[in-house]
């Protein structure tokens, strides 16, 4: 039975759902009853998570310690955490943890174990990155790297949810059984955000473009910022854009099996963004300069037609068809694009 307490920090959860994720709060609140909350919650841990990661005020052997005990600390009522920088983002969500425990020990119990195995694997993940080779300048060095990364922070939230529909019933347990296409949904939205966001990386003294790409067009990660090395940056942008192309299929893959109508939106939505995002900062140079964001009007275009399969694939072709436009022959990356678009067009 639901006590007043209860419908108040289920109450200030959605507050908190609001307050952290814009537009992407009303697509969760979209979806069935059985999946609302247990997805809600997800999201809301996986921010507390991402909170503790980004914090860079907290010494290393503290951040470790509560990334590798993040999915025990779900369990701990009462449990709230106050040591965040004071400009951090989602301070006020770590300070008022409780009530997000309060709430995931509410759920049934199969969709607290799918949180917390995935929390679980994701901190670990998080804390080995942090600790290790890479902390010198927090860089990713090899494809490999970048790959295992984006798993971390991104495919497995896809293994999760991709768990906690089977678990609900309104999808098949095959679902969850094809890993890589669950990983590819997390990847293709990660890697695109990773372009998109070069400059404000950069200018937190961040870098996730692996070394084995930009090493082949400059000596350093910031010299694509400079006027003299346009034409390296466009190759190097062309050659980021070429390797997130490969996730494309599987995303489309994924989303054909899918048969909840809200659970589909809730996933085409950002699948949708992120092409369109794609053939946005494909050959535009102005993202080793500033932040650029596909405009409001063409994102409610996108949000009303991504309803069914047929709708998604013809965004896809659109946005695909766009970066064959821009696609410039003199790019040593043009063949292989060619061909990764042509890899793209038989799958849809
Ligand atoms: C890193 C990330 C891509 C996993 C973040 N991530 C997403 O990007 C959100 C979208 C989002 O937050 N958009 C922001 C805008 C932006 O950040 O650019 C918004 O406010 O609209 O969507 C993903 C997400 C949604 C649906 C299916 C997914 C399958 C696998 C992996 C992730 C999936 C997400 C679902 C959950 Cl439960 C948790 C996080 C996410």
């Amino acid at each position: 039975q639901q006590t007043l307490a209860s419908d108040a920090s289920k109450k200030r959860c959605y507050e908190f759902l609001n307050m952290t994720s814009r537009s992407f709060a009303s697509v969760i609140k979209e979806l069935d009853d059985e999946l609302r909350d247990a997805v809600c919650l997800f999201y809301l841990v996986l921010r507390g998570l991402d909170t503790i990661e980004d914090d860079m005020t907290l010494d290393l052997d503290r951040k470790v310690e509560l990334l590798r005990s993040f999915d025990q600390i779900i369990y701990k009522k009462g449990w709230t955490f106050n040591e965040n920088g004071p400009n951090e983002k989602d301070r006020a969500l770590l300070v008022h943890f409780d009530v997000i425990i309060d709430e995931f020990l509410r759920l049934k119990p199969e969709y607290q174990s799918v949180i917390a195995n995935i929390t679980k694997l994701m901190g670990n993940g998080m804390a080995d990155y942090a600790s290790g080779e890479h902390r010198e300048n927090t860089s990713v060095a090899t494809i490999k790297d970048f790959d295992l990364y984006c798993h971390y922070v991104a495919g497995l939230v896809g293994y999760g949810l991709s768990d906690l529909f089977a678990a609900s019933g309104l999808e098949s347990e095959e679902i969850a059984k094809d890993k890589a296409l669950s990983n590819s949904m997390g990847l293709f939205l990660q890697k695109t955000n990773i372009i998109r966001d070069y400059r404000e990386d950069l200018d937190d003294g961040r870098q996730f473009w692996p070394r084995e790409i930009w090493g082949k067009y400059a000596d350093k990660f910031s010299d694509f910022t400079k006027p003299e090395n346009k034409l390296k940056a466009q190759y190097c942008l062309s050659n980021m854009v070429l390797n997130v192309l490969d996730d494309v299929p599987q995303v489309l893959t994924y989303l054909s099996k899918l048969r909840n109508q809200s659970v589909f939106n809730f996933c085409a939505i950002p699948q949708v963004m992120a092409i369109s995002t794609l053939a946005l900062v494909f050959n535009n140079l102005d993202i080793f300069h500033h932040n650029i964001k596909i405009r409001k009007g063409e994102a409610v275009k996108l949000i009303l037609d991504s309803t069914d399969m047929d709708n998604v694939v013809s965004i896809f072709r659109h946005y695909v068809f766009e970066i064959s436009r821009k696609n410039e022959a003199t790019d040593p990356n043009f063949m292989e694009i060619s061909m990764a678009i042509g890899r793209v067009s038989v799958s849809c």
